[in-house]
């Protein structure tokens, strides 16, 4: 076959742009980003021969091999790992597949150097060659294929694939360097790049060819080594090459398990979201090991969806290495492992939350990946003890997060449930309607505002027996709590019993079926008006959640409470006791069930009568005013 040429994924060729453009001050880590690749493309030929030893017979000891050509001002990074045909080359070197790319392109501004800053964040892989290069070119021959590839490219919008004959298996990646770019032809300066960035990797990078190799790392894998032996450097590297991820690890756990199952875990919290966090497989990315020997990344089972924002390794003692990533799921071993993994993930969670001088470090994680945890909370009843430790709030009484204990011990006296609310952000939460009479006394409410909130909140049910109650559904029993320092309302503030009863008898008379009930209120204190769910029926909140997700299609009757202080209202009640239903009532009562429907976030059903009532108001109440 003649040469093909093919052009970059649009993507790649803006990432090229920037890549050659930018003076990206670290240049050096290409020769990381390279050498992770060869790396990974050795453990993944070493897992695929398990189960066919042919794949890698002829040359069965894996390794990586720097090699320089002064003269051609080359430098090759070769790997005898799984290799690449055809088609790979294309996916893999045309395209970037990877999950948040999509994300990450909107991202990019198009100011050099502000994009230069994410791109160290994102990180380009095989294309940061390009940094250092004019011309790359890549032969490749996959495991179990005969037939060897070229790829080459300078970099600019195309690529040439053509055949090549005599490929060794594995991928050489020939940089032809940029002519400021030698001393990338340097021993010395190619171990100090290695030492930094890559000595976790555990099989051996080696410098020149034959007699003369020279070996660059230890060539063990970082997780045997003990952890005195450890930089925070070495973890931080080690984390970057094993989670795809380019911040710093927020907290690093490495622990060796003895007794009856042996396994050794490395694991990290990051400090950043990662862009996959909340894709719908809620898949995790802790590798499986077994002896060494790179197994899976894809163990499900491994680690529980609440924890998918780890990252790193667990390397089994005791599982057969020819375990089938299939039959993996069903290895009770594997179950064992991972009550292992969370006990001991959580335990340290638990640690940093605990800790006081730590609050603002831990808010970092909670605000990351607390949404996460919350899953546990209905998903691992075995650890929701744990899980709820862990648990913080924004809440009505403070400005930080706040646990579910510092909750507890700030309750009003008469106090006996857990209040919240939720929705979509916090700031309309702190103006609900729903709130004012809470606030008022002193009584703190959650502010909740992850969807998951809906789901656990029922299913845990309770704290130190005390209830969640949401403060948007039933009665707001708020009587019965004490405030201290309550100001006593004037008692002509509120109107007669009687007259109330008038105006909410003339209310649901006018309203019927639109409303469930019209109640006095107990929780609003500036508002006219709010609308809340009756006891039993769903929250507001969930079923508009479940609604946009379209899960249901049909809306519980909600019951419309009234503000007897508030002068509007005050004003209607005179009104109701003296006329009963009248045309004005009638007006007003539908224009307040509308009011309340809006500060909830709910559609009104009549927008065009909204209107019309609306302008009647303003008219009347303009002509009085200007007469007055
Ligand atoms: N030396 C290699 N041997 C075999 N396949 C390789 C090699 N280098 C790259 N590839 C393939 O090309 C793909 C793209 O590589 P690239 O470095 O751009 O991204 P990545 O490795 O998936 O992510 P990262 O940015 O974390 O490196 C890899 O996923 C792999 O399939």
């Amino acid at each position: 076959m003649s040469e093909e040429r093919l052009s970059f994924q649009a993507e790649v060729s803006r990432l090229l742009d920037i890549v050659a453009h930018s003076l990206y001050s670290e240049k050096e880590v290409f020769l990381r980003e390279l050498i992770s690749n060869a790396s990974d493309a050795c453990d993944r030929l070493r897992y695929a021969a398990l189960t066919q030893p042919e794949l890698s017979a002829e040359d069965p000891d894996l390794k990586i091999r720097l090699t320089t050509d002064a003269e051609a001002k080359t430098l090759t990074v070769a790997d005898n790992g799984v290799g690449m045909n055809r088609e790979d080359l294309i996916e893999n070197l045309g395209t970037i597949a990877r999950s948040g790319t999509a994300a990450f392109m909107n991202k990019l501004t198009g100011d050099a150097k502000k994009d230069v800053g994410l791109i160290g964040q994102f990180g380009v892989g095989f294309y940061s060659a390009f940094m250092v290069s004019d011309k790359v070119v890549v032969l490749t021959r996959k495991a179990g294929e005969s037939q060897g590839w070229r790829w080459e490219s300078d970099g600019r919008g195309d690529f040439t694939v053509s055949e090549a004959a005599d490929v060794p298996r594995g991928t050489r990646v020939e940089m032809h360097l940029k002519a400021d770019e030698g001393e990338f032809l340097e021993e010395s300066r190619l171990r100090r790049i290695v030492q930094k960035y890559s000595d976790h990797i555990a099989l051996p990078i080696v410098y020149g060819e034959g007699e003369e190799a020279q070996s660059l790392n230890k060539a063990s894998a970082l997780w045997t080594r003990s952890r005195n032996e450890i930089t925070p450097e070495q973890y931080k590297e080690f984390y970057h090459h094993v989670g795809h991820a380019f911040d710093e690890p927020w907290l690093t756990m490495h622990w060796r398990a003895e007794g009856k199952i042996e396994y050794t875990s490395l694991l990290f919290v990051p400090a950043t979201k990662p862009f996959d966090l909340f894709n719908p497989d809620r898949r995790h990315r802790v590798k499986l090991y077994v002896r060494r020997v790179f197994i899976t990344d894809e163990a499900e089972g491994l680690v529980p969806p609440y924890l998918r924002f780890l990252r790193g390794v667990v390397d089994s003692e005791d599982l057969p290495l020819n375990v089938s990533r299939e039959m993996l799921q069903h290895n009770p071993m594997l179950a064992k492992i991972r009550s292992g993994i969370v006990r001991r993930v959580l335990g340290d969670l638990v640690k940093k939350a605990d800790d006081a001088e730590q609050a603002e470090a831990y808010a970092t994680f909670w605000e990351n990946f607390g949404a996460v945890l919350k899953e546990g909370l209905y998903e691992d009843y075995e650890h929701r003890e744990q899980i709820t430790k862990l648990l913080r709030f924004r809440t009505t009484g403070a400005e930080g997060l706040v646990s579910l204990d510092d909750y507890v011990g700030r309750m009003k006296e008469g106090q006996d449930a857990i209040f919240y609310i939720t929705g979509d952000d916090i700031d309309t939460l702190r103006r609900s309607p729903q709130i004012e009479g809470f606030k008022a006394r002193g009584v703190e409410v959650l502010l909740l505002t992850d969807p998951v909130d809906e789901f656990w909140i029922p299913s845990v049910a309770e704290y130190k027996d005390k209830k969640f109650k949401s403060v948007t559904r039933g009665g707001a029993d708020l009587s019965r709590i004490k405030a201290a320092d309550e100001p006593e309302k004037p008692a002509e503030d509120k109107p007669a019993e009687n007259d109330l009863g008038s105006l909410v008898a003339a209310l649901k008379l006018t309203l019927a079926d639109a409303v469930k009930d019209v109640r006095i209120s107990e929780r609003l204190t500036d508002s006219p008006v709010c609308l809340v769910a009756d006891e039993g029926d769903m929250d507001m909140h969930l079923e508009r959640l479940l609604k946009q997700h379209r899960q249901l299609d049909t809306s519980a009757q909600r019951i419309l409470e009234v503000n007897p202080t508030h002068p509007l209202i005050r004003r209607l009640t005179d009104l109701a006791a003296k006329d009963g239903v009248s045309d004005g009532l009638e007006d007003v009562a539908w224009l307040l069930l509308d009011q309340a429907r809006i500060v909830e976030g709910e559609q009104i059903p009549d927008p065009a009568a909204f209107s019309r009532r609306l302008a009647v108001m303003l008219e009347k109440g303009l002509l009085t005013g200007l007469a007055a």
